[in-house]
């Protein structure tokens, strides 16, 4: 008989605090599935993108695990937890997150040039993914030139340029028309049809409704 495999991300029971600060999580434990979409919600400050930040590797719990295809993380350097987010993790930040000393096209080619991906070929993709999104006409702009929605998109378009196998997303659509949340939305479930677990972090019911899962913290 065969077994189903591990998860593809998994948290085992994760606790966390900002020091000093009450604990946000306390041996909080969930399974990412590939192909799935699953919402995380809750109120404000209850810790939701400080769990994307553990998930993503990019904080470390106080206790427990976070585990990548049943391998855990924890007691990776620091260079190889980067290299593993980098070739496996999109990551779609609260506030964008654009750096504004570089233009658009250079945002979203971030990663991937960190990853020693090919310029040329990264940059063809990141401009059909800018064309997608209808913020093609601003690659050559500085982030502080364009709105807030635009700001998202060009973050969602650096978090898909890699294809990424896990793909969080915090408030993917919170400053967007429903027309441009809809392309959004369509994204996320796209790259989970393509194999990757989607976590999005959201406080908007419509979102919520067309996901896979609800994960209430
Ligand atoms: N770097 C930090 N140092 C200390 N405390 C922090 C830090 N980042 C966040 N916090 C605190 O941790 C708590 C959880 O923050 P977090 O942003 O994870 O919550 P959230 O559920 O995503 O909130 P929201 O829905 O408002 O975005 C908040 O009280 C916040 O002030």
């Amino acid at each position: 008989m065969t077994r189903p495999g591990p998860a593809l991300l998994r948290a085992d029971g994760l606790s966390f605090r900002y020091e000093p600060g009450r604990p946000l999580l306390e041996g909080w434990s969930a399974g990412f599935d590939a192909g799935e979409v699953a919402a995380v919600t809750g109120p404000s400050g209850r810790g939701k993108s400080t769990l994307l930040y553990l998930l993503g590797l990019m904080l470390r719990p106080v206790s427990g695990e976070v585990l990548l295809d049943g391998e855990p993380m924890h007691a990776r350097p620091d260079r190889e937890r980067a290299a593993r987010r980098a070739a496996t993790f999109g990551f779609v930040f609260q506030d964008a997150a654009l750096d504004s000393s570089r233009t658009v096209l250079d945002n979203v080619l971030e990663t991937a040039l960190y990853r020693g991906d090919d310029r040329r070929t990264s940059a063809r993709r990141a401009h059909a993914l800018l064309e997608r999104f209808g913020v093609a006409l601003r690659a050559e702009a500085r982030p502080g030139q364009v709105s807030g929605g635009q700001a998202q998109r060009i973050a969602l378009c650096r978090a898909l340029l890699g294809d990424p196998r896990v793909l969080l997303a915090d408030e993917p659509t919170g400053n967007l028309d429903p027309t441009s949340a809809e392309v959004v939305l369509e994204a996320l479930h796209e790259q989970a049809q393509r194999g990757a677990a989607v976590v999005v972090v959201t406080h908007d019911p419509a979102l919520v409704a067309r996901c896979d899962r609800e994960l209430v913290l």
